[in-house]
């Protein structure tokens, strides 16, 4: 099993946006965060494909994509072209999910679908076996610096024993008051992508994300 953080700019000083990153990226990251927010599935606005493009020219860090937008087939493409090398949609913001799955993945995209902490991981049910991670939300999505809620660790041990009874080794992400002392535990449950915010970019950037990195590496 792989293990990655995956620093969310959400967090980040968008006037040293550029800077901030070299920073994640020097420390060791190899993925990069990247929320996007439509006012409509979460009550807050982010940023989107302009910001997208413009961040890809300069690194080259694997760019995951988390679209907490409604109907996020709409955008598949555009995102895609704009520089995702995986997408990651909400479960609750797709009429039809097997369709949406299948559009990122002909897009050429890696897919991932996302639950809200109230989701029950039963919903993928049909769909386990096509996509290439599970996102399980540890906050309600829309705000960063939020705190970890504890019933999430349940729902990732649920959905690591049914991949392992499928014999799938699908990544698990884990998003939302991810620390340093958040993150052993839902390890251990089995999650191996750790989306982190306010942990890595509040304070220092270098030290946050190096910490983060070993106790991942530790904890393996
Ligand atoms: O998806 C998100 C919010 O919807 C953010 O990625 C997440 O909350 C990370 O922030 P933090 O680590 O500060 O909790």
């Amino acid at each position: 099993m792989k293990y990655e953080l995956s620093p969310s700019i959400l967090a980040a000083d968008f006037n040293r946006l550029g800077e901030q990153i070299k920073k994640v990226e020097e420390a060791g990251t190899r993925w990069l965060h990247f929320d996007v927010m439509d006012g409509i599935f979460v009550p807050s606005i982010s940023f989107g494909m302009p910001v997208l493009a413009s961040l890809k020219k300069e690194t080259s860090l694997f760019m995951d994509v988390h679209l907490m937008i409604t109907d996020p087939g709409r955008y598949v493409d555009t995102f895609m072209n704009n520089g995702a090398d995986m997408l990651t949609v909400h479960a609750e913001a797709c009429t039809h999910l097997d369709r949406t799955i299948a559009q990122i993945k002909e897009a050429g995209c890696r897919a991932g679908v996302a639950l809200n902490p109230a989701t029950p991981v039963s919903v993928l049910e049909h769909v386990l076996d096509t996509v290439d991670m599970v996102l399980i939300m540890t906050v309600n999505p829309g705000f960063g610096g939020q705190k970890y809620i504890p019933y999430c660790t349940r729902k990732v041990a649920v959905l690591r024993n049914e991949f392992d009874r499928r014999g799938l080794d699908t990544d698990i992400q884990v998003d939302g008051g991810i620390t340093t002392d958040t993150l052993p535990e839902v390890l251990k449950a089995g999650a191996n992508i750790f989306v982190a915010g306010s942990a890595v970019f509040k304070g220092d950037i270098t030290k946050n994300a190096k910490e983060l990195l070993e106790l991942m590496e530790h904890e393996a």
